[in-house]
């Protein structure tokens, strides 16, 4: 029984002719917590599309949950990047998830899933109301019980955070932190905004001049490594014993 969640060797990917990245090994832990960083158009919702089976890729070997990635697996879940057209659902969360019942689920259990995931993002007053009248940072909790609803054991976030308010950020990821440890569930977060995750990530995916390298958080979230990355002067610093994100856009040094 492999305790990775994710295994690839030899891994490519494309999109018409050009090559977004190439990555000679990954391995990623079951139980890890993953910040999958780099600039915008690098290919970092398409790595996690390729994860879910949607997108092709080669490669001498890509396992998900120690299955053929192309086969699909109905334990990984998605968060999608929420753009300005997800909303226009006028079902409330509670009538919308019970159309995704698996035929193999009953009624009663499924509606027993959706309480509980709806109860863990502190959701209850919102499973009520129609899903286009809900606010960015109320829909996006309800998409992460959403996400929830299949009892996964790998998490795909695609910048979960963004539209929120600071508080709520913090609180998101406090909430995502608590499916990793405590549920034991593997999460792989793409993310711009890195001060709320920086102290959770166990380790990290960049993906930088089309190469993906992985590494461990310690290792990889750096002042050099993260000014490199997003081709900017961004210091890391320690303030009472936590990690924050600091940036100098206007220094010279990067362009
Ligand atoms: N279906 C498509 N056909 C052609 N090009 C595409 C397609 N989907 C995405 N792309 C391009 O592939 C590149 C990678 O896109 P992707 O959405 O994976 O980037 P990203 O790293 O998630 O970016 P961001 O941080 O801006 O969300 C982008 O340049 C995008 O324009």
């Amino acid at each position: 029984m492999t305790n990775l969640a994710v295994s690839a060797t030899d891994l490519s990917l494309s999109l018409g002719h050009r090559q977004l990245f190439h990555c000679e090994h990954l391995a990623i832990e079951q139980g890890a917590f993953v910040g999958l960083l780099g600039g915008n158009g690098v290919g970092k919702t398409t790595f996690l599309r390729m994860l879910l089976g949607l997108q092709k890729a080669h490669y001498h070997h890509l396992d998900v949950l120690g299955k053929p990635c192309n086969e699909g697996n109905a334990a990984v879940s998605y968060l999608p990047q929420l753009k300005a057209h997800s909303s226009r659902l006028a079902l409330c969360a509670d009538s919308l998830f019970q159309c995704w019942r698996p035929r193999h689920v009953s009624r009663k259990q499924w509606q027993q899933r959706i309480d509980y995931a709806i109860d863990q993002v502190n959701g209850l007053s919102l499973a009520k109301q129609a899903m286009d009248t809900l606010s960015g940072g109320e829909y996006q909790r309800l998409m992460l019980a959403q996400a929830l609803l299949n009892e996964p054991k790998l998490l795909l976030l695609d910048e979960p955070l963004v539209g929120l308010d600071p508080n709520r950020q913090y609180r998101l990821v406090e909430l995502i932190s608590h499916f990793q440890q405590d549920l034991g569930v593997t999460v792989i977060c793409s993310t711009h905004e890195l001060n709320p995750f920086i102290n959770h990530f166990t380790s990290v995916l960049l993906i930088h001049e089309q190469l993906l390298r992985q590494g461990k958080a310690t290792e990889l979230l750096t002042s050099d490594t993260l000014s490199e990355l997003y081709h900017c002067h961004l210091h890391v610093i320690t303030h009472h014993g936590r990690q924050h994100l600091i940036a100098h856009p206007d220094s010279d040094l990067y362009v």
